[in-house]
Parts: C-alpha cells; structure tokens; sequence
C-alpha cells in the first residue's frame, strides 16, 4: 500500500512518541555564516520557526536579510554553522549528506531558480523525473506527471520542450514537477519574480489552491506584497531574524498566533504515493 510523505511523517511521529501537536517542521536556534576570506556574514542568527503542515507561508524582508539563506538552510540544501532542523521529527543535519539529499528528494519539492527545467526535456519528461529518481516504475511516473500537468491547467503542453512554453508556464510546470511526488514541503523562491502580473496572479492563484485544496505545506519567499498578504502567515525578516510573525485568517484578517498542531486533514490523499523507505523511518 502506498505512503503519502505527509501521513508517513505523522505515523513515524506518533511512533516515536511524538504527538499531534508536533509541528511539520521545526528549526531551533539555527545559525548560518558565510565565509569570504577573512569576512563573516552571519546570515542566520540563531533562527526559531514552526511550521505546522498545511500552512503556507511567506516570507518576505529587505534584501539580504536573509531570505533565500532560510529556505536553503531549512530545506537541508546548504549546511548550517549551529542549531538544529527537524522534518517530522527527523533531525536533518543528523544525517551523512547522502542520505540527506535522498530523503529531500522524498519530502520536498523546490520552485528555485537554481532547478530550472531540463530544456530537452519535454514538460511531461521534466515533471516525471522526480517520480523516477525515487523509483517509481516509469508507466507510473508518467501517468502521475501527466495528471499533474492537468492539474496545473498544461495537460495539452505535455510534449512541449521549455523553449515552446510562456515564462509562466514553464513556471507552472516547475511548480508540477515540485509537487508530483507529493512532497511534505514544497519551498518556492520569488516563484513569481520573473513574470508579468498576470501570469503571477496565475502562479499565485495555482499555489493557493493546492495548498487549500490539497493540504500542500508551501514555504515561498517574495518581494511582493500582495502575495505576502495572500498568504496564510506572514514572516518578515531582518539581518537574519525574523521581524515578525502573523497568522491571517482565510478572509485575510490577521489572527492570533496558534498553537502548533499537524491536522491529519492537512495530509493529502495520494493512494499511488511511493512507499516510505525503510531507510528513512528509522532516521532520527
Ligand atoms: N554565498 C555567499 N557568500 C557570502 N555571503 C553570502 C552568500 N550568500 C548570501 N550571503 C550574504 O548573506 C546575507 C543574506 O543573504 P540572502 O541571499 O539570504 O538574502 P535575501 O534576503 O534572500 O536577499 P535578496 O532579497 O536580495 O535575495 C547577505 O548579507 C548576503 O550578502
């Protein structure tokens, strides 16, 4: 039977003891310094954040406040000089650098500009390739990334190389390709920085129904205001802290901070999901 990334991390933490109200993802005093030569940036200053599953969250800040140093840290791309990151209660810094680039490869997906799509790749050959990476038998793969284009509106784009694609399709098959293997956390940098606003609102529109819809955890960094105010929750940072941190309610009202709970209803169904791998449920 398969697992869906989200419910594994919910059964593993209840097996170890965890409880219901175990946030999705926790980072704890996490600290970040660049070295150039004989100078330092610290870019993260001993960083706290809980993310429950099914938010999504913006993040937004002055350049180089440390924006793109949080989601890369936080997603386990790049290491960390102090502190501690958790996914579902496994410790990702814990683990040798290989296991830990399988097990993102298993729980996350990223709309960065640093994971373009392949160019000779066609669209339904670029979303297929995360399902493969990780196993699934291709005829599978190929059925899901297909349905994922459908459900991102490109279903008749499927045999389209980048090239023949508009700026915000090609995005909208990232965003695809980031969600086809059912991630427990997509991260999305500026995912609507180089389009016009309409192909933005678009983009916007597409991450705000997954997440609805579908539960999906999002975690995106962006200049633009009206994205950051159409989000779930609000953080603003600063010189590598956060400034802020506001919950809003669906209608767009703030509202008082919650406690941190991980809703089984966020976990969305995905009877064809890969199984969890051994490997990793006893990670941590
Ligand atoms: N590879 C690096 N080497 C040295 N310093 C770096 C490196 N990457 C980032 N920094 C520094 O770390 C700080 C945070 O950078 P970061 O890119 O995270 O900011 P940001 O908020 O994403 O900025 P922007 O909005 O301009 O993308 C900045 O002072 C930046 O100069």
């Amino acid at each position: 039977m398969g697992t869906v990334p989200g419910r594994w991390f919910a059964e593993t933490m209840v097996e170890k003891g965890g409880t219901a109200a175990t946030p999705l993802l926790r980072a704890e005093g996490v600290r970040k310094i660049y070295r150039t030569g004989a100078v330092e940036v610290e870019a993260l200053r001993g960083l706290d954040l809980e993310v429950d599953a099914g938010e999504l969250v913006a993040v937004m800040g002055p350049s180089g406040s440390g924006k793109t140093t949080l989601l890369n840290c936080l997603s386990g791309l790049d290491d960390i000089d102090g502190g501690r990151v958790t996914l579902g209660g496994v410790d990702l810094f814990a683990m040798p650098d290989a296991r830990r680039t399988e097990h993102r490869a298993r729980t996350m997906g990223f709309v960065f500009q640093a994971f373009n799509l392949i160019p000779v790749f066609t669209a339904v050959e670029n979303v297929e390739l995360p399902l493969l990476l990780v196993g699934v038998a291709p005829a599978q793969a190929r059925r899901r990334a297909a349905d994922m284009l459908e459900r991102v509106g490109l279903e008749a784009r499927g045999a389209h190389r980048p090239n023949e694609l508009s700026g915000g399709e090609q995005q909208r098959v990232t965003i695809a390709r980031a969600l086809v293997a059912r991630p427990a956390i997509v991260w999305a940098d500026e995912p609507t920085g180089n389009l016009d606003s309409e192909m933005a609102a678009q983009v916007m529109d597409l991450l705000r129904t997954l997440n609805r819809d579908e539960g999906q955890t999002i975690i995106l960094v962006t200049h633009d205001p009206g994205i950051g105010a159409a989000a779930g929750r609000l953080i603003r940072m600063r010189d590598g802290a956060l400034l802020s941190d506001e919950r809003r309610t669906p209608a767009g009202a703030p509202a008082p901070s919650t406690p941190s709970t991980f809703p089984a209803a966020a976990v969305p169904p995905a009877p064809s999901a890969p199984e969890a791998p051994d490997a990793l449920t006893s990670a941590g």
